[in-house]
């Protein structure tokens, strides 16, 4: 059977013009789009790349890829991303890799942010099936679980743990993450900016109101949704 990411992954080459300077994000459906460029050797030796993610960075290096490091960066002329799920306006989770801090980072200098996936990511409206994920410096988690329950009725907050060692999970940037499990979610336009208000909260995972567009392979065919319908990508 036809794998639907490797189709949307291959639809988004359409996108990539020589010698830009692209963002890439975690997950196989990038995977696959860094293999569809290693095969264009205009692109694998024109563009210059920078990642959110360790394995992407691995994948690129591997490959020959130009890598820069992110600290390096303020601007990029695209950034590709997988998701958990994205809803009809674009607004996107992406809880499950734990890096969100890094990745709104490099999807906020792209002048073009792309979603790429399968069709079962995309959704009428953002369900519960995944938690909203925190990253919160160390001695801000009791204080910050304290205020999220305050703040959401419905909110579970849980420190995430590691089940490849003891103890939490540690990100890259020293902090832990806290998945807040909601059985429905508040407004989603306010979810953001009520608990960016919580000291010790770096970022949350939900990309609200960021993606320009999004590529899906369904069984159908390959659909770009654009946010706007003039938007040019
Ligand atoms: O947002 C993410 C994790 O938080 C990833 O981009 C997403 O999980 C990748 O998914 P896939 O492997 O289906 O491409």
């Amino acid at each position: 059977m036809e794998d639907l990411k490797q189709v949307a992954a291959k639809a988004a080459l359409d996108y990539i013009k020589p010698g830009s300077s692209i963002g890439l994000g975690a997950g196989s459906t990038i995977a696959h789009l860094i293999h569809y460029l290693r095969e264009e050797a205009s692109l694998l030796e024109s563009i210059t790349t920078v990642t959110s993610s360790f394995n992407t960075q691995q994948l690129l290096q591997e490959y020959g890829f130009k890598v820069k490091d992110i600290a390096s960066v303020s601007h990029l002329d695209l950034y590709f991303d997988g998701c958990d799920q994205f809803d009809h306006q674009l607004n996107a989770l992406k809880s499950g890799g734990g890096i969100h801090t890094r990745e709104k980072l490099l999807a906020a200098m792209a002048d073009k942010f792309i979603l790429l996936g399968d069709g079962s990511k995309y959704v009428t409206q953002l369900y519960t099936t995944f938690p909203i994920v925190l990253e919160v410096i160390p001695e801000a988690v009791p204080f910050v679980i304290k205020q999220v329950k305050k703040l959401f009725s419905l909110a579970n907050p849980v420190i995430r743990l590691s089940n490849k060692k003891d103890g939490a999970v540690i990100t890259e940037n020293g902090n832990l993450l806290i998945d807040i499990w909601f059985s429905a979610f508040p407004p989603i336009d306010s979810i953001n900016h009520r608990l960016k208000e919580i000291p010790g909260i770096l970022e949350t995972s939900l990309f609200y109101n960021m993606a320009h567009a999004a590529i899906i392979a369904g069984k159908k065919g390959v659909e770009v949704i654009k946010k706007d319908p003039a938007y040019f990508i």
